[in-house]
């Protein structure tokens, strides 16, 4: 399923967010994604990553502000239609525990009335998993699994934004680096546009190709991994990538390696 053009870009246009009184947990944010990116959310818990990825496919409706998506606002198409151009990936993924795990895989494509035929298989091969646990309830699948399967599902009705909400964060480091791994790849194959939040500094220098710094609901760096492990972004990137820096030698060689 190689890409022929690659996913869409995504515009923030003086994106605020308050939930209640007081200081907003997104604001003011404005920047662009080109299509075809890899880009890394990080910063502190409760710096607004999670708030501001959700503008993207509404789950947050801004206070102030407006998303596009190849330069058309999000809110211009009824919901399921943008939904369904997004594949959205969260932590502990959300199967239905009652749903065989091709259920799961094929629920956006019934949803949605669109026929199933050999998309299941299809996914599965494509995360790398055996086709003959298509039968099977979550339960009987490992965590690294189960987030295979809800990266499967997200691709399914083949959209071309993925948005990742620490989609790893449940998993063991070794899953976790080759869930990781897994995701870089399919992004790369299949020409996504891809955001992905996470708290880890070294798990954004690893993936992405330009890596967004949060904090108190603004972004406070932009910058590539390399620049960033150079020393670019200010002291709230770079208090991040001092957490990771045992493992900046490591983290060069891959990134040189690419
Ligand atoms: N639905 C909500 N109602 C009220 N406040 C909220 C809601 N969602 C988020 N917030 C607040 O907005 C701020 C930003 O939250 P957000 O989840 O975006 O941060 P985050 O950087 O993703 O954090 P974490 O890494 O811990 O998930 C926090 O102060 C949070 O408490």
């Amino acid at each position: 399923m190689p890409a022929e053009t690659p996913g869409p870009s995504v515009a923030f246009h003086g994106i605020t967010k308050r939930f209640r009184e007081g200081p907003p947990a997104v604001a003011d944010v404005s920047l662009e994604i080109a299509g075809g990116c890899f880009v890394a959310l990080v910063g502190t818990s409760g710096s607004g990553k999670s708030t501001l990825l959700k503008t993207i496919n509404r789950l947050v409706q801004p206070t102030a502000g407006h998303v596009s998506i190849d330069g058309e606002d999000v809110t211009a198409r009824p919901l399921p239609q943008l939904r369904r151009g997004i594949g959205y990936v969260f932590q502990n993924v959300g199967l239905f525990p009652h749903l065989t795990i091709a259920e799961n895989i094929a629920l956006p494509l019934r949803i949605a009335g669109d026929a199933v035929g050999d998309r299941v298989g299809a996914m599965l091969d494509l995360v790398e998993l055996p086709r003959d646990i298509a039968g099977r309830l979550p339960a009987a699948l490992s965590g690294g699994q189960r987030q295979r399967i809800g990266v499967a599902r997200a691709l399914v009705a083949n959209p071309r934004l993925m948005l990742m909400d620490e989609p790893f964060g449940a998993l063991d480091p070794v899953t976790r680096d080759s869930l990781g791994g897994a995701v870089h790849a399919l992004h790369a194959r299949l020409g996504l546009t891809t955001i992905m939040v996470t708290h880890d500094m070294a798990e954004a220098l690893l993936l992405a190709d330009r890596v967004l710094v949060m904090r108190a609901g603004r972004i406070v760096a932009d910058e590539t991994p390399d620049a960033l492990l150079a020393g670019a972004g200010g002291d709230a990137a770079q208090a991040l990538v001092a957490i990771p820096r045992g493992q900046a030698e490591r983290l060069a060689q891959v990134k040189a390696a690419r």
